[in-house]
């Protein structure tokens, strides 16, 4: 078995059995790169948590979701949370729209970061030197590991979730509109910064947007979620020359008129 991530049959259901994730399928094949697009309230961050063994008190799935060889959903028993907290961390780790998700607001930076690369047996000197590599993998400065996230921009704040993340070295990131929250210009940054990295470790990518013209930039391939079914699913260009679903075609139709409506704008 090759893949990274298998989901079969994947739904989500609420305590009174109304069904918010209807039927998902799809794999992962380590260091593939996948979009799930959609608007709000499609199922894309619940897809996320399920795939992770996270979601929230009142809702439980059903299906199967196998993670790097472990039964996340569909397990004849439920897996202990100590042995998916090792599974998260190891075989995936995320990153939210949010950084202060992430980031403890009372806690300096350069110590949260210093959180999962402890777990890898590093202590003193060699942590120290390992934290400051890691800050600088995202282009932080050496003193924002004093700093508390508050006294750091908002873009930094997300570097350094994505530092967090990656320093537990996964083979999967799942990335929920990890720069939705954040200006124009630096989403750009923040969006090069994971291309870059997710390339050089060869790691498996899981990017939900709700915005096709970046999902499109990062994603090989796409799963377009509309209320918790997934409408249409295949390689990123084909999708997007051919839309077969009309409201995959909608989204490319206004990616496509905002683009013009760029150019007609640009000097
Ligand atoms: N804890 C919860 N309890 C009950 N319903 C929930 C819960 N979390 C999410 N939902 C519902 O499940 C559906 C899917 O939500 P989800 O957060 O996955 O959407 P999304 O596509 O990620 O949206 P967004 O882009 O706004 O984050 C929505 O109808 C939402 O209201």
């Amino acid at each position: 078995m090759s893949e990274l991530l298998a989901v079969e049959q994947l739904s989500v259901r609420r305590s009174d059995g109304h069904e918010l994730i209807h039927d998902l399928s799809f794999t992962l094949a380590p260091g593939e790169r996948l979009g799930l697009i959609g608007e709000s309230g499609s199922g894309k961050s619940l897809t996320a948590l399920a795939v992770l063994g996270l979601l929230p008190p009142g809702l439980t799935a059903h299906g199967s979701v196998l993670l790097s060889g472990t039964q996340v959903v569909g397990a004849p028993r439920q897996r202990s949370d100590r042995r998916l907290d090792r599974l998260r961390g190891r075989a995936a780790a995320v990153v939210f729209q949010e950084p202060l998700t992430a980031l403890d607001p009372l806690m300096r930076v350069g110590r949260q970061v210093a959180g999962p690369i402890r777990r890898r047996g590093l202590r003193g000197a060699a942590l120290r030197s390992a934290v400051l590599a890691a800050l600088e993998e995202v282009a932080l400065p050496e003193r924002v590991a004093r700093a508390y996230p508050h006294e750091i921009s908002g873009g930094q704040r997300q570097r350094a979730a994505i530092a967090m993340a990656l320093a537990c070295e996964p083979a999967l990131l799942i990335a929920d509109e990890p720069t939705t929250a954040l200006d124009v210009t630096v989403q750009a940054e923040v969006l090069a910064l994971l291309d870059r990295l997710i390339s050089a470790r060869d790691m498996a990518l899981m990017f939900i947007g709700h915005d096709l013209a970046v999902v499109a930039g990062v994603a090989d391939r796409l799963i377009v979620l509309k209320e918790g079914f997934a409408v249409e699913s295949g390689r990123t260009q084909d999708i997007v020359r051919e839309p077969g679903h009309p409201y995959t075609r909608s989204l490319v139709d206004s990616a496509r008129e905002l683009e013009a409506e760029l150019d007609r704008m640009a000097p």
